[in-house]
């Protein structure tokens, strides 16, 4: 039987099972008993007021929430049938599987090679070939290569925002991943930079797994297949995008996106 608020019922491989999922920064409850499976080749798209949890749910999906020594978590995240919490699971490993793109643009202070190439250099990779091969690859697909291609020894901070938005996701790209969450990625970018952005996420789309958090409905409505809709810590509803927006199930988050509240 379909769980009446966790439609998500498609025949499409689920890459997290998300299972009673609980989080505290310290004694305050963030995310409560989240119930939720992302699917493969999924653009996703988490929704909702301000402070309902958004970022929290996706920096948990690599754990980087952990960061933060206050917080504690309870329940199961299965990525690909494994639970990320277990304690033979590295976590250099699922963070290097699933990237992640911030609201602003961090590129480190270094060359735009430099900045594709850190984490294979990290990895172990040398090889100046083998780095060329991967920086190529990576500013390709994350569309930015033929505007940088003659100046790879330039700073990254010379590069516009767009630009720089885009280098860092070249940067989770040189990885290799199989997911990529994305926190706002385009809420520090003017409307052509952001555009550019969503096209890109509908190219990657059929190569990885993107979670992406967004304060923007149009641009949810836009871009994904499936939209979450979280209040308070909450998980309302999940389900197909079109569905979320024309008709919901929840009469909250029919308020929300018809902007009743928010
Ligand atoms: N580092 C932290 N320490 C303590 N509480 C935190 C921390 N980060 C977030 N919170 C709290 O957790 C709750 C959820 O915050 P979160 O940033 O995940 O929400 P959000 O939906 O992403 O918000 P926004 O849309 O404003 O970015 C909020 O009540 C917030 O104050």
């Amino acid at each position: 039987m379909t769980n009446p608020i966790n439609a998500n019922n498609d025949d499409k491989n689920i890459i997290f099972d998300v299972k009673d999922l609980n989080l505290w920064y310290g004694n305050d409850k963030a995310l409560k008993g989240l119930d939720f499976q992302i699917k493969e080749n999924d653009v996703t798209a988490i929704i909702g007021p301000s402070g309902c949890g958004k970022s929290t749910f996706i920096k948990t999906l690599n754990r980087m929430v952990e960061l933060i020594p206050s917080v504690k978590i309870t329940g199961e995240i299965l990525y690909n049938g494994t639970n990320i919490f277990d304690k033979s699971l590295r976590v250099e490993e699922l963070r290097s599987r699933v990237g992640m793109v911030f609201q602003k643009p961090n590129p480190f202070p270094k060359s735009i090679f430099e900045n594709v190439v850190y984490g294979p250099k990290i990895h172990g990779i040398r090889d100046k070939r083998k780095l060329m091969e991967i920086t190529e690859t990576s500013l390709k697909r994350a569309a930015l290569w033929d505007e940088v291609k003659d100046r790879l020894n330039d700073n990254a901070y010379g590069l516009s925002g767009g630009q720089q938005q885009r280098l860092c996701l070249a940067r989770a790209l040189a990885m290799e991943p199989e997911v990529l969450l994305m926190d706002e990625p385009t809420s520090a970018l003017d409307p052509i930079a952001t555009a550019k952005i969503e096209e890109l996420i509908m190219e990657l789309k059929k190569e990885y797994t993107i979670v992406i958090v967004t304060h923007s409905m149009q641009q949810a409505a836009r871009i994904s297949d499936k939209t979450a809709f979280f209040l308070m810590g909450e998980l309302i509803e999940v389900d197909k995008t079109q569905k979320i927006f024309t008709t919901p199930r929840d009469k909250r988050t029919e308020d929300y996106v018809t902007g009743r509240f928010g």
